[in-house]
């Protein structure tokens, strides 16, 4: 299927609540609610899953836990985006690569079931000890949908770097996509780094967070679909639910034509 900018592309993002250190019980959880969202009335063009949905933040038995290559995540989204016809972002799952170490990692199929990228999340969360178990991907990633939708690759907390999403604009991106899991007590700073990033890059942000409590930890969903101008268009609660919205690309041509941003840039007078 090809993309014309005039057509909306409608996005699904799975706030679901995800099981510590269960990804059996996690990917038949998922399975569950992607069915719900192909079978909706107004069938999604993306789905959008969470971040670490196969385990969650079971970083201490993480090595055990992992999906070996993504082997296992892999033949089972292939499968359903074929079968769906739907593209999807995998979120990010905890991968244990054949380099032995384990990265928290997002795949993505488009609707005919081929992997079309992957992205290793770039900065590691120190706050949750990501870096003592966790391995740092070394590339930032943009990909193609559809032919016509340029999306970049961030995974929770990436937004905190504006030079990552910048970056990805910079080289053509007029999407960002977001697999979290963000906690409370930081509602406002997730709303408001992720509007920033919209407006800023002049950019649709969509952000997958979980929900449900984690040990002490409780994550509070409110996934967001917000356009280039910054408007919300469309906001989950705290509880388990499908998030659906539109893009439309003719808007993101729209708002840089109005406040042309990046011809303004002065990157030579940037330290770095
Ligand atoms: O930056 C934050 O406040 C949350 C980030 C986070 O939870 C993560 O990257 O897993």
């Amino acid at each position: 299927m090809t993309y014309h900018a005039a057509q909306p592309f409608r996005v699904a993002l799975i706030q679901a609540y995800i099981e510590l250190g269960n990804p059996p019980e996690n990917r038949s959880h998922m399975r569950t609610l992607m069915e719900q969202a192909v079978t909706a009335a107004q069938k999604p063009d993306l789905i959008v899953l969470p971040e670490m949905w196969n385990t969650g933040y079971a970083l201490d038995r993480i090595h055990e836990l992992a999906d070996k290559e993504g082997a296992e995540t892999r033949e089972w989204v292939a499968a359903f985006a074929a079968t769906h016809q739907v593209n999807v972002v995998a979120g990010s799952i905890a991968e244990k690569k054949s380099d032995g170490h384990v990265y928290n990692t997002m795949i993505v199929f488009d609707r005919t079931g081929a992997e079309v990228a992957s992205y290793s999340k770039i900065h590691l969360f120190r706050l949750m000890e990501e870096e003592k178990y966790l391995q740092p991907g070394e590339e930032k990633v943009m990909f193609t949908l559809d032919g016509g939708i340029q999306a970049g690759a961030a995974i929770c907390y990436d937004i905190r770097f504006p030079e990552l999403a910048r970056s990805l604009a910079l080289s053509g991106s007029n999407l960002l996509i977001v697999p979290a899991e963000w906690p409370h007590p930081r509602l406002h700073h997730w709303r408001t780094l992720l509007t920033a990033r919209a407006i800023e890059n002049q950019m649709y942000v969509m952000a997958c967070n979980r929900v449900g409590r984690s040990g002490d930890t409780d994550f509070f969903g409110h996934s967001l679909i917000i356009d280039p101008w910054g408007e919300v268009i469309a906001e989950g609660g705290e509880q388990e639910e499908i998030i659906t919205g539109t893009m439309e690309s003719a808007l993101v041509q729209d708002v840089r034509g109005r406040i042309p941003v990046f011809e303004d840039r002065r990157p030579s007078l940037y330290d770095r």
